[in-house]
């Protein structure tokens, strides 16, 4: 029998036992039935692109004399993929450098030792996995640990791992950074759409006093990889989302607009940043919150770490007034009062429901 409940919702989620020590402990030459996805990873198609996936320069943005063209790639990037590499994007090297090998070194601690920074019932701030909430569902090949960052009365300290010794200065600095980035970032996405002057400043305002929260991901070698997926296909909830990869490994793919699976390569230095579903509504359905997952493979670790940006409340969410102003064009989805009130519709919003949150929203 399932032990889904009545109300259950994705802000909670059952313990099941670590990817890692279950591949440290037993070694296994194939995977356990537990993770077979091949629903999922069978299900259409991959294909590599030949021109590459856009790429955005923020240095270009931020010059007046480049800037128009680069907000023209953007816009286009917005639309088409939801998805872009962000490259020049001025965060230094040395926080980069000290957040990723703070992320290995907790990833690398024995287990009992990360075990400190558990999740609690309840709740999915720590170390655990995501939305388990059957003990016959389906697993991922992945460990993860998310913690809150910003505002910083919202952190839950006693889960921030004490060791590595710098990895809570290593966080603190890092979700900084990203911040400042978002803020940059959503500025340019807002420009692109054509917004302006009162609510520009209103959009990046409540990106700059947002809400931070940092997910990093673990994905162990597999021995069948084809069998078993490392993160489901989703669109994240955020407004937007930076993904930082630790190494050299492919594992990111991104849903195209004509259904196929495409391979964000990794680029040194550089940071993916997908559009969550809060940019879809504000958009009022011009930019695309992508579908995107993890697959594994067979040879290597891998590592990302991905931060969900958040308006503050400051903003509601629901389509621009300026952009329905412009364009002419309806409305497409309901406003709520803010990012808050978004993101408790979306957890009530059960997993098994067959309709995609964001058209729970439509009009
Ligand atoms: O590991 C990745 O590349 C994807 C991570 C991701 O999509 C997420 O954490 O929401
Ligand atoms: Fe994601």
């Amino acid at each position: 029998m399932e032990e889904k409940e009545e109300g259950v919702n994705l802000n909670w989620t059952l313990p099941v036992s670590s990817v890692q020590e279950l591949v440290r402990q037993r070694q296994p030459d194939a995977v356990a039935p537990r993770y077979f996805r091949d629903d999922i990873v069978m299900a259409g198609h991959h294909r590599e692109l030949s021109q590459g996936l856009p790429r955005i320069d923020l240095g270009k943005l931020m010059d007046p004399p480049s800037r128009s063209t680069e907000l023209c790639n953007l816009h286009s990037a917005c639309r088409q993929w939801g998805l872009f590499l962000l490259v020049n994007h001025g965060v230094l090297d040395e926080g980069m450098r000290m957040m990723k090998e703070n992320v290995q070194g907790f990833v690398d601690l024995p287990h009992h030792e990360k075990q400190k920074s558990a999740q609690k019932p309840g709740s999915l701030e720590g170390y655990g996995q995501a939305f388990v909430i059957s003990h016959d569902q389906k697993l991922q090949w992945n460990d993860m640990i998310f913690l809150k960052c910003h505002p910083a009365h919202a952190r839950n300290l006693d889960l921030w791992p004490k060791n590595p010794p710098e990895f809570r200065i290593a966080l603190e600095k890092y979700s900084e950074d990203m911040r400042k980035l978002a803020a940059e970032v959503v500025k340019y996405i807002g420009m692109a759409l054509g917004i302006h002057e009162g609510e520009l400043d209103l959009l990046t305002k409540s990106f700059g006093e947002g809400k931070y929260e940092v997910r990093m991901n673990y994905y162990p070698a597999c021995p069948e990889p084809e069998r078993a997926i490392g993160l489901l296909p989703h669109a994240d909830i955020s407004g937007i989302t930076l993904l930082t990869e630790c190494g050299n490994i492919p594992g990111l793919q991104v849903l195209s607009k004509d259904n196929c699976w495409v391979t964000v390569p990794p680029v040194p230095g550089g940071i993916v940043v997908n559009l969550g579903q809060i940019m879809e509504v504000y958009s009022n359905g011009t930019y695309r919150a992508p579908d995107h997952r993890a697959v594994v493979n067979k040879e290597k670790e891998r590592v990302s770490i991905a931060t969900f940006c958040y308006p503050s409340p400051s903003l509601p969410v629901g389509p621009s007034p300026q952009l329905l102003a412009a364009t002419g064009l309806p409305p497409i989805y309901q406003t709520l009062s803010n990012s808050g009130e978004f993101l408790q519709c979306f957890l009530s919003h059960k997993l098994d429901d067959a309709v995609p949150f964001i058209d729970t929203l439509k009009l």
